[in-house]
């Protein structure tokens, strides 16, 4: 089903969150290829984008290949946030500005930013306005439902961002306080849901094609954003993307496929960011392709140790004729059995 961010046609309900160190353009445009209808980059600070930070300004390019895509923005204050986004507007090929109003980390909230908006509605809107007075694009607000359970805006947030001329609206089901803990409450996405006019994205806790099709049904949201289950796992956006038009699941990936696309991840990163940096930053991602493989914990410890693309590459590749091999025997026995 196609939908609408502003005048930018997103052409189906799959949105892939953005996540910090995570959704840089190597893996959005994966997650494209994979059939993402959306994806926005990984939060960028207003102020490095104001003192034009050469690290912030890289953050900021976009590969053709991925549009629709919103670049996101956080800050404690209007002034910056609105200078920010102006940058955003003129010198970048984002199709969207994304405000974050979530992050919940402390160093992040200490400077009013990420999810300390959240304790106040009118300062919501007065921001957002000044945000979509000052630009051409539109500007989208993704938030959390509230600071903690006894300070929940969640409605009152999303109708202030939506008076305030927000395009759509992103919710993560989780109050500040929570963090990454307890579950999404999906009950209050509904009510945001109810109340909006403007398109909504569930977010929080979507591991599975029928997740997103649970929390499109339950809330009525526009589309379903996934995070965390689209780390190593982009078949997850294809299987959903699939699922909710056709109503058919797919297989899973093979660990073979995932090993492969796991080397493609990591040249596409070196492509961007060169290979000491890209190989740093794939240790992280990389144990994530080979989750739920069994005997892969000794691997994952020697991915997180490497150095250098060819050590990878031998980890994986060593793996996966382990993993062949095993997989051989298991159908000789079968055999004969
Ligand atoms: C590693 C990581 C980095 C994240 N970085 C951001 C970020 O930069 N901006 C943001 O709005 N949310 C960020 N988030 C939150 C996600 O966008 C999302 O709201 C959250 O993970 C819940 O969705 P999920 O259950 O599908 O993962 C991050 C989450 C993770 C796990």
């Amino acid at each position: 089903m196609k939908w609408k961010i502003g005048d930018v046609e997103i052409p189906n309900q799959v949105v892939v969150a953005p996540m910090a160190g995570v959704t840089n353009s190597a893996f959005r445009v994966i997650c494209k290829e994979f059939g993402a209808g959306y994806v926005v980059c990984e939060m960028i600070s207003d102020r490095g984008i104001m003192y034009h930070n050469k690290r912030t300004l890289n953050m900021m390019n976009v590969d053709p290949s991925e549009h629709p895509m919103g670049i996101q923005i956080f800050g404690g204050t209007k002034e910056t946030l609105v200078e920010a986004a102006k940058y955003v507007d003129e010198h970048t090929a984002a199709d969207v500005i994304d405000i974050n109003m979530g992050c919940p980390v402390n160093k992040v909230v200490k400077t009013d930013a990420g999810a300390r908006w959240l304790l106040d509605p009118n300062k919501v809107y007065e921001m957002v306005s000044s945000v979509t007075d000052a630009v051409k694009k539109p500007v989208t607000v993704k938030m959390r439902t509230g600071w903690d359970d006894k300070h929940i805006y969640a409605v009152e947030n999303a109708l202030a961002a939506e008076r305030a001329g927000a395009s759509a609206i992103a919710m993560h089901g989780r109050t500040r306080k929570q963090m990454y803990t307890g579950h999404a409450d999906w009950n209050i996405l509904k009510e945001v849901a109810d109340h909006l006019t403007i398109p909504f994205m569930a977010n929080g806790d979507i591991r599975t094609p029928e997740d997103a099709k649970k929390v499109l049904d339950m809330t009525g949201a526009t589309a379903a954003m996934i995070g965390r289950a689209a780390m190593g796992n982009p078949w997850m956006l294809t299987r959903t993307e699939h699922y909710l038009e056709t109503g058919e699941l797919l297989p899973e990936a093979t660990p073979n496929e995932k090993i492969k696309m796991a080397k493609e991840h990591l040249n596409r990163l070196i492509d961007l960011k060169g290979e000491y940096v890209g190989v740093r930053e794939f240790r992280g991602l990389s144990t994530y392709y080979l989750k739920g493989i069994p005997r892969s914990a000794r691997t994952k410890a020697a991915l997180v140790e490497a150095e250098t693309r060819d050590q990878m590459n031998e980890i994986f590749d060593r793996f996966a004729e382990q993993t062949a091999e095993r997989e051989m025997k298991r159908a000789a026995r079968k055999q004969a059995q």
